[in-house]
Formats: structure tokens, C-alpha cells, sequence
């Protein structure tokens, strides 16, 4: 197959408070290197982490987009020529370093070392783009590039994050869900309440409100007029939920959700606020309510897998809307007004 030379990307354009995602024409498409794949891309989620790339914070390359499913259609040095073809993720973890304590233990996800999609190297926003052969995920036959980019960092992130609420947390307690109604939200939603927990999801709207029931919730607060805390509470006989897993990656959510924890509980940190907000609570509580607070980041390529099979089957089912490449400036628009409903999906040009 001959491949052209240039390409149409979605690109950040004065990245910071003024930062727009323009689509752009005529540019270069990159070559494979040693241990690399250039994949034809067919479509790409948008998830809220790419509106960070827009806004400047963090160090950024010019093309976001993470949730990429497309096709494997050039090889560089050294890759097995059996990848050709394949249709495969591209994920936010491009690579890691696997040397590390974290890799040694298959927690790449967590390796100090990695280089990350959209972030070190240029995104999914783009018709063609270059990943790491060891680090792509075969897309199982049956299941549809749409359907498959959403799981690849939104299900996979949480997925990763309903994990650890183990050992502390078990099947049959409550997990309160803050931002479920998102694109993370609601697949972890899916997630925890077919494990078994009680799954609180808080967020606002009516549309959040029907897909956090319909994916298995056993209640939903709208902060956005309801009293978070008390309802959280009511709901728990007074003590709160066993653990709570914070989505939003919005100050006023990470205030109110370590209110929202009993004592004894498991709070985990997913939703990426602004770079200079810290966790707001003191020590001293922390201490006094034997608080577990973890940290998560995408998942494992195990969760990955799991995470395929289980859509596969129908058992996992994102909640998706596929739009043009064209829309992609749009959708990031409408993502940092909060009013994207589960995940919006682009198809890529031809
Ligand atoms: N740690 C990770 O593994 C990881 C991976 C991907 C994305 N992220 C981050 O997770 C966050 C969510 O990403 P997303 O793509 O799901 O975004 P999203 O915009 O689709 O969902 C966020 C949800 O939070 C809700 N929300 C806003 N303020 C709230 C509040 N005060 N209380 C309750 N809900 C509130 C919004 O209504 C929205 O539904 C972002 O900060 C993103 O950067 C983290
Ligand atoms: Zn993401
Ligand atoms: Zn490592």
C-alpha cells in the first residue's frame, strides 16, 4: 500500500488560557522507528485530559487525543512482521520503561519513566500516528473501533481506580462515584456495580442521571442542586460511603469528596485538576479518620485486556456518540463546559 506523505490532524493552537484545537491539513505524517508502528487511525475518543493539552497545563506536544483505534499499516526496525494489519489501541501509555520497580510488578501504569500519548509524543488526532510496538492493544475481532476507543483510557482508568478500593473496600459496600456521568464516570460505574459494589454516582443533569442508572447505580445525587454530603450520608445510615473515587477533576469536587468518606475509608485521586491545586485536607484529619488515600492512573495492561473481553461480551457497554474529525474543537469545547454525556467518539478522514 502506498501511503501519502501528508496528513489532516487535529492541532493545539496558543495552548494556555486563549488555547483553541484547530483541524490542519498538508502535515507531515511521521516514520516509524526501531521497536515503533505507524497506525492508520479510525477513530479516537476525546477524553477531558486532552482540554488539559489545550489549556496548557503540563507539557504538551502539538497533537492531542489518547483513545485511538486504527489500523497497523507501516513497521519500523525490529517489529514483528505479524502486527501488520492488526487493528490495535493506542493508548495513553506510549511506553514505559520496563526496568523499573512499578514495570517489574506489571504496573506500567505506573512507571516513572513512561512517555505518554498526546503528552511526549504527538496523539490520536491525527489520520496517521506513531505508537510503540510493545505497548499497542490488539482490538478483538467483534468488537467495534467505536465502542473499543472509549475502554482504551476511560475504562481502562477506571477500571484501574475501582481496583483500588482492595483490600479496605469489599463487594456489597458503597462507593461513591464523583463525576460519574462522564466519560471515566460511567464506565466505572458499569465497572464497580458488576462487581458487586453499591455504586453512588454523583454528578448533575438528567441525562447523567438516567445513563448512571442505567449502568448499574444504586443512586445518584445532582450536586448541582442537592445537598452532596447529607444524601451521601442519608444513604449510608450516617457514616458515608466505604470508598470514594473522585473523577471530577474539579477543585470544588475535590473539596467536598473527602467529606463524602467514612472513617476507616478509601479515597482515590483520578480526576487531574488544575497543575497547582493540592489535596485539600490536612494531615492531622487524615490521620485522626484513618483515611487510605491512593493515587490511580490508567490501569494495567491485564485490566486492558479484561476490560476487551468483558465488552466483548456485551457485559461492559460505553456509552458512546460518534461525530466527524470536524466536530473534534467542538466536543473539547463542550468537555470543559461539562455537558459531554458518557464519550463522544471522531472518525478519522479516509
Ligand atoms: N487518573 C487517570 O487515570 C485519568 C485518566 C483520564 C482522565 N483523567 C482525568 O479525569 C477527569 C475526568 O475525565 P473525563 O474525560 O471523564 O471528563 P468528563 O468531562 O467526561 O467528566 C467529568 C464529569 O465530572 C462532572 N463534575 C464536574 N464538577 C463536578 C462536581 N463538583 N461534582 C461532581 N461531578 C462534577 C461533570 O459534570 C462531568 O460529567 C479529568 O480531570 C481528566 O483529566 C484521569
Ligand atoms: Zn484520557
Ligand atoms: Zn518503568
Amino acid at each position: 500500500m502506498t501511503l501519502p506523505t501528508s496528513q489532516t490532524v487535529a492541532w493545539i493552537e496558543n495552548p494556555g488560557s486563549e488555547g483553541k484545537l484547530v483541524i490542519r491539513d498538508g502535515v507531515s505524517i511521521q516514520q516509524p522507528g526501531q521497536d515503533e508502528v505507524l497506525v492508520k487511525v479510525e477513530c479516537s475518543g476525546i477524553c477531558h485530559s486532552d482540554c488539559r493539552n489545550v489549556e496548557g497545563m503540563g507539557k504538551y506536544e502539538d497533537i492531542p487525543g489518547h483513545e485511538g483505534v486504527g489500523i497497523v499499516v507501516k513497521l519500523g526496525e525490529g517489529v514483528s512482521p505479524d502486527l501488520l494489519d492488526k487493528r490495535v489501541g493506542v493508548k495513553w501509555l506510549w511506553s514505559a520503561c520496563g526496568k523499573c520497580a512499578a514495570c517489574k510488578k506489571g504496573k506500567v501504569n505506573h512507571c516513572p519513566d513512561q512517555l505518554n500519548t498526546g503528552r511526549s509524543v504527538n496523539g490520536t488526532l491525527q489520520q496517521y500516528v506513531v505508537a510503540h510496538a510493545s505497548y499497542i492493544t490488539l482490538i478483538p475481532d467483534g468488537l467495534s473501533s467505536e465502542v473499543a476507543a472509549p475502554l482504551l483510557c476511560a475504562g481502562l482508568s477506571l477500571a484501574g481506580a475501582v481496583s483500588k478500593v482492595t483490600p479496605e473496600v469489599q463487594p456489597g459496600d458503597f462507593i461513591a462515584i464523583v463525576g460519574a456521568g462522564g466519560g471515566l464516570g460511567h464506565i466505572g460505574v458499569q465497572i464497580a456495580a458488576q462487581k458487586g459494589y453499591k455504586v453512588i454516582a454523583i454528578d448533575s443533569g438528567n441525562d447523567k442521571r438516567a445513563l448512571c442508572k442505567e449502568m448499574g447505580a444504586v443512586a445518584f445525587v445532582d450536586h448541582a442542586i442537592e445537598d452532596v454530603v447529607g444524601s451521601v450520608k442519608a444513604l449510608t445510615d450516617g457514616e458515608g460511603a466505604h470508598a470514594v473515587i473522585c473523577v471530577a477533576g474539579v477543585p470544588a469536587a475535590y473539596y467536598q469528596a473527602p467529606k463524602l468518606v467514612r472513617n476507616d475509608g478509601v479515597f482515590v485521586c483520578v480526576g487531574l485538576p488544575p497543575d497547582d491545586f493540592m489535596f485539600p485536607m490536612s494531615p492531622i484529619e487524615i490521620a485522626n479518620r484513618g483515611l487510605v488515600i491512593k493515587g490511580s492512573s490508567t490501569g494495567t495492561n491485564e485490566q486492558m485486556d479484561e476490560l476487551l473481553q468483558l465488552a466483548l461480551q456485551g457485559i461492559i457497554t460505553p456509552k458512546i456518540e460518534v461525530y466527524e474529525f470536524s466536530d473534534a474543537p467542538k466536543i473539547i469545547h463542550e468537555l470543559q463546559r461539562y455537558e459531554v454525556t458518557g464519550r463522544k467518539v471522531v472518525k478519522m478522514p479516509a
